[in-house]
């Protein structure tokens, strides 16, 4: 900064801090919270519509409550009262009720969970500062609770107001909503921060749930999944990821994330489907249905033709993304025009296979991809109501401002896919227009990143909104996608060809040549981060557990956290996923046992079994100091110093209010 640009920076700053002593006072409060220890990051990934499972883990802070309750009461408490208690904090209100209705003495348990919820509060409060912790304060018991938490009671004067505090919370009949607001507070003060790296969407029954809970969470930032940008470019109304959308909901039989999670009207779709699938049984199109629920068989029948007339439509729309981009490189997923429509055979790769089905209602064999006037309809009518959704739009808006293609944080490298690489282990170019630039590494995912952020917010309309919805739909899918990360996607083989190894999808090199540290190292280069003490977080890839396969790659610098919160992937994996800790003391693996449902935890206070590995353990333990924040910190306490030195030397006057 040259001498004039700096004195107008600092006659900016002045204003905030308008004399020397206020920016004093600003200097020692940021140098005190450098000391604090760093605060507790979580990192999640493949939720996948699990909103259940999801949500418990989010309250059990993968398993750090119940340590907290065990250091604290481990010694004194039983087993069944620190379930009692884990459960009380994870659902307040669930549980209240419960208690209100078992409890013969509830004034005594009243006082007794409340002292104890103080004291969790004041532990897990420990490491923040007074003012941090007072803004995560609920405003009806904000002054309260502050009393409380900063009160004494083992000190004789005191003790008397602390326990008329109490009681006077009980008898004007406030300890419920006292009790849930210390609860919620306690599991916001043991996640500071939320990662989440990527594929909140599909398979699952409740994404908009999840969705709903991310929105309104303290502090959170997330890569978008492969699943995830599906979903951007469905609700930006690029009609192949529409259709690709309603197709896995459909597989899935988890409609109702559409029809009343976000009120898009699939009646069109159903009488569609019913009119000219009629005469299909449809059977290679039946919706899983996850274990433990039953569905009426014309349901399944209903849901079965609509399964097939979207994917239907599907095909005939990517048919139409891949012609229209070269550069997507593509060509070999432009199945309808590769099948023989009298012999119901189709050739791929060379080789000719039977179809299951030939039962192709709306296909012109002449021009395959043209769709018919009333699949036309059916698009359109699915197209406004993804752009009429207002709560979709609003979860869309809110992945394009917290998310993004990967994130550099405090030294780690996080996304969800992979940096697609070349079998040599170099980075792998892409090209998006003929003739255009060629994109690799971290250029290539900055380029994606682009993209996607300007057409999201592009006029409708225009080529730049077009050009981005089609990359999106490469996002999902393309080879060189870094979320997608295969050479292919077989969903048209899996319906219509027995032959099981046309399923295989071919992983970019990446997945082989990161177990090796080198390459993690020519990544760090590539992103500018210290190998030393960055590692990289993925998703996407299920760890399968079941044949001891482990999270922890390359020597502990890469650590792939998809570990199946899907409870259609739980039976491949053996387990219900990884969460990543990182706190003070260090990295920490938590894996967990999968979860039933939040009435059993609740009733039958069934919490998820979690078993902590620890990766790396500080011998110092950290302070916001050694984090990106504490980076950000020690500039502003460099600038307040200039500042100060400023006022000192007179080059800036200080201003008193009057
Ligand atoms: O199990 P399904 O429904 O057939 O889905 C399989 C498809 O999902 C994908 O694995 C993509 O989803 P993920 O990102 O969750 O892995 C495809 O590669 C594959 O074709
Ligand atoms: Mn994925």
């Amino acid at each position: 900064m040259n001498s004039e640009t700096e004195i107008r920076y600092l006659k900016l700053l002045s204003k905030l801090y308008p004399t020397i002593d206020e920016a004093c006072t600003e200097m020692i409060n940021l140098q005190a919270i450098l000391n604090l220890p760093k605060g507790t990051e979580h990192f999640l990934s493949d939720i996948h519509g699990e909103d259940e499972a999801f949500n418990h883990v989010l309250k059990n802070a993968s398993g750090v409550i119940r340590k907290k309750i065990t250091d604290l009461y481990g010694k004194t408490l039983e087993e069944k009262n620190i379930k009692s208690l884990a459960t009380l904090i994870y659902y307040p209100e669930e549980k209240l009720e419960l208690v209100c209705k078992q409890e013969k003495n509830l004034q005594d348990w009243y006082r007794i969970t409340l002292y104890r919820l103080i004291e969790i509060c004041k532990y897990t409060s420990s490491k923040y500062t007074r003012s941090k912790v007072r803004k995560m304060l609920p405003r009806e018991f904000a002054y309260i609770i502050e009393e409380l938490l900063h009160e004494q009671p083992e000190q004789i004067d005191k003790e008397e107001y602390y326990n008329a505090i109490i009681n006077t919370i009980i008898s004007v009949e406030k300890a419920n909503e006292f009790i849930v607001a210390m609860s919620e507070l306690i599991q916001q003060l043991v996640i500071d921060h939320l990662h989440i790296i990527g594929d909140i969407f599909d398979r699952g029954p409740g994404a908009d749930k999840v969705m709903e809970t991310l929105y309104h969470y303290h502090s959170v930032d997330l890569q978008w999944g492969n699943h995830d940008i599906l979903w951007m470019g469905a609700a930006s109304g690029h009609e192949a990821c529409i259709a690709t959308v309603v197709r896995i909901c459909a597989r899935y039989s988890a409609l109702s994330t559409l029809e009343d999670g976000y009120g898009i009207n699939l009646l069109p779709l159903a009488t569609f489907a019913m009119e000219f699938y009629n005469g299909d049984l449809c059977d290679d199109f039946k919706p899983k249905i996850s274990s433990g629920k039953m569905l009426p068989e014309s349901e399944i029948r209903l849901i079965s033709q609509m399964h097939k007339a979207i994917a239907i439509i599907q095909f005939k729309l990517e048919g139409s993304v891949i012609r229209n981009n070269p550069t997507f490189h593509m060509n070999d997923r432009l199945f309808l025009e590769m099948i023989d429509y009298k012999e119901n055979t189709i050739k791929i790769d060379g080789s000719i296979y039977q179809l299951k089905s030939g039962y192709f209602p709306t296909v012109n064999p002449e021009n395959p991809y043209l769709l018919t006037p009333e699949e036309i309809e059916v698009i359109e009518k699915l197209k406004y109501s993804f752009k009429k959704s207002e709560r979709l739009q609003k979860h869309m808006d809110f992945l394009i401002t917290k998310g993004s293609m990967y994130l550099s944080y405090n030294s780690n490298l996080l996304y969800h896919g992979c940096i697609p690489l070349n079998k040599d282990g170099s980075f792998a170019k892409f090209i998006f227009e003929e003739g255009g630039q060629e994109y690799k590494g971290k250029a290539l995912l900055d380029r994606f990143d682009a993209i996607v952020r300007e057409g999201y917010l592009a006029l409708e309309r225009t080529k730049e909104k077009e050009v981005s919805m089609d990359i999106m739909w490469y996002l999902w899918t393309g080879p060189l996608s870094p979320l997608f990360g295969k050479d292919k996607m077989t969903t048209f083989q899996k319906y219509f060809i027995e032959d099981k190894s046309t399923y295989n999808e071919l992983k970019n090199a990446y997945y082989t040549l990161i177990n090796d540290e080198h390459m993690c190292q020519m990544i760090f280069d590539e992103f500018g981060l210290d190998s030393q003490k960055s590692h990289i977080i993925n998703g996407h890839v299920p760890v399968i557990t079941k044949k001891g396969e482990s999270p922890i790659k390359a020597n502990g610098k890469l650590l792939v956290i998809d570990g199946g919160f899907s409870k259609a992937y739980q039976e491949k994996t053996g387990i219900a996923g990884y969460t990543l800790v990182n706190n003070s003391y260090g990295l920490f693996i938590v894996s967990h046992s999968p979860f039933e449902d939040t009435k059993k935890a609740i009733l039958e206070e069934k919490d998820i079994v979690s078993s902590i590995l620890i990766l790396e353990n500080e011998v110092i333990r950290k302070h916001v100091g050694d984090t990106d924040i504490g980076r950000e910190l020690k500039s502003s306490i460099n600038d307040l110093k200039n500042l100060i030195e400023a006022y000192r030397k007179g080059r800036i006057k200080e201003k008193f209010s009057k």
